[in-house]
């Protein structure tokens, strides 16, 4: 079988790939992102997912090499992750009672093809207070995820209603990623063999 890497520091998409016992390493990109301002959110978060796992394949050839990219979207102003706390309290002001789309880019590369996909899911906030905001910040949740929340955390209550693919709001749409990871020759090991 193929070696496949995954090109990301993001605790979250490799909990999602162990999840589904795929065997991989981790070699997270180096690259600074660079965000074209004229691209759609869905041709955006694609073009970062491929300078993710480009930066890594120029180096493992041989490897298959997996790159992620999520943002959040809220009345077409894209949202990463908070530069700091006032950015994420302005960020959680924004999602308050509204509904903000997610979306995030998968770019999968080997030497033989390659497979560009993102995925869009709709997420609705509850009307949050002040206080709320506060004490959700507090957790420290909010520092290292694209719209200042991550809703497999405490901030689960801060959602009303998700249509969609959950596992693409934590950071990889996992289902889809794993039958298009099949077409690379990359598949479920036994237990035994990731350990
Ligand atoms: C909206 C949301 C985002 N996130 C996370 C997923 C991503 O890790 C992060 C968005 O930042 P990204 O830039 O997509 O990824 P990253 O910097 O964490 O990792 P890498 O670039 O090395 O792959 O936000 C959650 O964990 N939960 C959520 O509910």
């Amino acid at each position: 079988m193929k070696r496949l890497i995954l090109a990301s520091s993001s605790p979250r998409r490799k909990e999602l790939l162990s999840m589904n016992s795929i065997k991989y390493e981790v070699i997270p990109s180096t690259i600074q992102e660079v965000m074209d301002p004229t691209l759609s959110s869905e041709e955006l978060v694609c073009s970062l997912a491929r300078q993710k796992a480009e930066d890594v394949w120029k180096r493992h050839k041989d490897a298959v090499v997996l790159g992620a990219d999520t943002v959040v979207v809220i009345d077409e102003t894209v949202m990463g992750k908070p530069e700091d706390r006032s950015d994420a309290v302005r960020t959680l002001q924004s999602l308050s009672g509204k509904t903000h789309t997610v979306y995030t880019g998968v770019c999968i590369l080997s030497e033989e093809k390659e497979c560009v996909f993102s995925v869009a899911t709709e997420v609705t906030f509850w009307e949050l207070s002040a206080a709320e905001i506060e004490n959700y910040i507090e957790t420290g949740e909010p520092f290292d995820k694209a719209g200042s929340y991550g809703i497999q955390g405490r901030g689960s209550r801060l959602v009303k209603r998700i249509e969609g693919d959950y596992y693409s709001v934590v950071g990889l749409p996992v289902s889809r990623v794993v039958r298009e990871l099949d077409s690379f020759g990359i598949s479920t090991v036994s237990q035994e063999d990731i350990l």
